[in-house]
């Protein structure tokens, strides 16, 4: 049985949500860094090596501001998880994740990681950032760099 660590999110956006570990990019890091940074921080572990396996691009009703978000995969990790000011950690059977509890596109890529396919996916949230309005999610062979530049005549 494949197993997923997951954390419930204790504050701030996504707040009673089981999510995977991650945030924003600090200046100066790569986004592999930023990521391994974040799964520390919130999960107490370190891993060395991370797949990159989709990225995602998020808007939420009239707000200019959209999200990149770049997911990776990771099957080791050195240390011990431990619940963090931020995260509460928690093992999952992979084909059995707790979606109802979930941001809402996590549903409709997940099965794209179980299958080691590379996705980019694109979703236009309503404004309460619960509703999905329009979405694309596509495999793709090369993962793209500038997703939400490429997107613009692509969704
Ligand atoms: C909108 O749908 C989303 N779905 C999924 N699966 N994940 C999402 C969605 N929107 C945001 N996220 C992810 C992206 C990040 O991994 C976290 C949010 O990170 P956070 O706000 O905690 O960022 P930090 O830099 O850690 O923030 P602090 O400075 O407050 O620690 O959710």
């Amino acid at each position: 049985k494949r197993l997923v660590l997951l954390g419930m999110k204790k504050r701030g956006f996504g707040v009673g949500l089981w999510n995977g570990f991650g945030g924003k990019v600090e200046p100066g890091e790569t986004i592999e860094q930023g990521a391994r940074r974040e799964v520390e921080e919130e999960s107490g572990v370190h891993v060395e090596t991370l797949h990159p396996a989709g990225v995602l691009w998020f808007e939420f009703g009239t707000d200019p501001m959209g999200l990149e978000c770049h997911v990776f995969t990771a099957n080791a990790h050195e240390g011990t998880v431990v619940e963090t000011e931020e995260m509460r950690p928690q093992w999952w059977d992979a084909e059995a994740l707790p979606f109802d509890s979930m941001w809402p596109d996590d549903i409709l890529w997940w099965d794209h990681i179980l299958k080691r396919q590379q996705f980019a996916a694109a979703f236009w949230f309503a404004a309460d950032q619960k509703q999905i309005l329009r979405q694309a999610v596509n495999a793709v062979d090369v993962l793209p760099t500038h997703w939400h530049l490429a997107l613009k005549g692509w969704a």
